[in-house]
C-alpha cells in the first residue's frame, strides 16, 4: 500500500489524488473534508491508504473529480457523504439506495456483466491478481462509490472492476468486507445486492480458509458444497431486519445455496487443468474472527463435519440466494488448522496472503475457465 497515489484525469494528464477539484461532480475520495461516519479506525485507514490508481495499467480508472455524468444523480458532491449508518445490526440500506448505486455504476461503464466475482485473501492483492487479468476494464476504488464500505484489512485491495475475463464480461470485487472489521453482516454483503441490480445472475466467491479435513493440504482448493453458518446460529444473519420483497422472500431456502451444476462445471475445469489431486468438495464454516480458532473450537468444528473454516462468504452467498442469484464459492486452503495441544504451529495472516499469491496463477485459470463455462451454459439456456 505504499505506491504513489495518482489519479488519471479525463484529458489524459495526471493529478494528485488529493486534488480538491469538485466541478460539481464527485470529489476525490481522499479530499481532506472527510466524514466522521465510518468510525475512527476507518477514518484513520482512509487517511493512511488513499485510493490507488494505476497509471499506465490496462485499467481505465473512474475519475471522481472529472465532470463526467453526475447528471440526474441525487448524490452530494462528495461520495464520502453518501455513507450509510455502518454499525446498525439491521439493514439500513434500502432497495432505492442499492438501485441508485447500481445506476451510478451503470452510467459509467458500458459493459453489462452477468457474472460477479468476489476475490478472497491473497487473490485480491496489488499485483498479478484476477482483477488485473481483466481487459478493457474500468475500476472504481470503493471510496468513490456512494454508500460503499471501505476495506480495512492488509492484503485486501478495495476496488470494483468491470471488464472482460477472456471474452466474458464480469464485475469483480477486489477486496471484500468482513464482520470483524466492524461492519454488520448486511453491510459486508451489500455489494452483492449492488451486483444483482447491475444485472448479475451468477456470483462466484473465493476465500482463504483453514483446512480441517485431514486429506487437505495447504494450497488445495475446496469447492464449497454447503456451509455451516455459525454466525447465524448465534442470531446474526445478513437478512435480519425489515425485508424488502423486491430483493427476496422473508424466509429464503438456503439448502441449495451452492449450485449443483456450477459445481459440476468446476470439477470439469479441475479435470481439464489436470488438478484433480488438489481439488476437493467440502463444507465451509464461517466464524466472526479476527482471532483464529482454538484447538477445542477446531475439534468441535471437525466433529460437526466442517472441512474448512474462514471468516467470510456465507453472508454473501445467503444474500445472493435471497435475491435469486446462482452462487458458487471455493476456498483456498491457506493453512492447516491446528488440532494438537503439543503443536507450536500458529496460523497467521501473512501465510494466508502468501499462499494466495502463490496459487494466484492456478486460481486465475480455474476462475477464467469456469466463467467461460457458465457463460456458455447461460447462452445455451436462453
Ligand atoms: O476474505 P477471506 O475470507 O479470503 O479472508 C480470510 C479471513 C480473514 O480475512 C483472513 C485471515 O487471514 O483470510
Ligand atoms: N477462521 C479462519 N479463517 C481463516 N482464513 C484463513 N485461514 C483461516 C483459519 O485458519 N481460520
Amino acid at each position: 500500500m505504499s505506491a504513489p497515489v495518482k489519479i488519471a484525469v479525463s484529458n489524459g494528464t495526471t493529478n494528485g489524488a488529493t486534488n480538491g477539484n469538485t466541478n460539481g461532480a464527485l470529489n476525490g475520495a481522499t479530499n481532506g473534508a472527510t466524514q466522521e461516519v465510518n468510525g475512527a479506525d476507518l477514518k484513520k485507514m482512509k487517511n493512511a491508504n488513499p485510493p490507488k490508481v494505476y497509471i499506465g495499467s490496462p485499467h481505465k480508472e473512474f475519475n471522481p473529480s472529472s465532470n463526467d455524468s453526475m447528471d440526474g444523480n441525487q448524490f452530494p458532491a462528495d461520495p464520502l457523504q453518501c455513507r450509510i449508518e455502518p454499525y446498525s445490526p439491521y439493514n439500513s440500506c434500502t432497495y432505492e439506495i442499492v438501485q441508485s448505486v447500481a445506476e451510478f455504476l451503470l452510467s459509467r461503464v458500458t459493459i453489462r456483466p452477468k457474472i460477479g466475482i468476489i476475490c478472497g485473501s491473497g487473490m485480491d492483492g496489488t499485483t498479478g491478481c484476477l482483477a488485473d487479468a481483466l481487459t478493457d476494464s474500468t475500476s472504481f476504488p470503493y471510496e468513490t462509490i456512494p454508500y460503499f464500505p471501505t476495506p480495512t484489512v492488509p492484503g485486501h485491495m478495495g476496488r470494483l472492476v468491470f471488464g472482460y475475463l477472456g471474452d466474458v464480461p464480469v464485475m469483480c470485487m477486489q477486496g471484500r468486507f468482513h464482520y470483524y472489521e466492524g461492519y454488520p453482516l448486511w453491510k459486508c454483503a451489500m455489494p452483492v445486492r449492488v451486483m444483482k441490480l447491475v444485472g448479475v445472475t451468477h456470483l462466484l466467491a473465493s476465500n482463504a480458509a483453514g483446512g480441517l479435513n485431514n486429506n487437505y493440504k495447504v494450497g488445495d482448493i475446496m469447492i464449497i458444497k454447503d456451509h455451516i453458518n455459525l454466525l447465524g446460529f448465534a442470531g446474526n444473519n445478513p437478512l435480519m431486519g425489515p425485508n424488502d420483497e423486491r430483493f427476496g422472500p422473508r424466509f429464503p431456502a438456503i439448502n441449495r445455496a451452492y449450485d449443483y451444476s456450477v459445481r459440476r462445471m468446476a470439477k470439469a475445469v479441475a479435470s481439464e487443468m489436470n488438478i484433480n489431486n488438489i481439488v476437493h468438495e467440502g463444507v465451509y464454516s464461517v466464524v466472526g474472527g479476527p482471532s483464529f480458532e482454538t484447538i477445542a473450537e477446531i475439534r468441535m468444528l471437525a466433529a460437526l463435519g466442517v472441512d474448512a473454516v474462514g471468516m467470510s462468504t456465507v453472508h454473501e452467498v445467503i444474500t445472493a440466494r435471497h435475491c435469486g442469484m446462482t452462487s458458487f464459492a471455493f476456498s483456498l486452503i491457506t493453512n492447516k488448522s491446528v488440532t494438537d495441544y503439543e503443536s507450536y504451529e500458529e496460523p497467521n495472516h501473512a501465510e494466508v496472503i502468501d499462499m494466495g499469491k502463490h496459487r494466484e496463477p492456478v486460481l486465475k485459470e480455474f476462475i477464467a475457465r469456469l466463467v467461460k463455462k457458465i457463460e456458455h451454459d447461460r447462452q445455451q439456456s436462453k
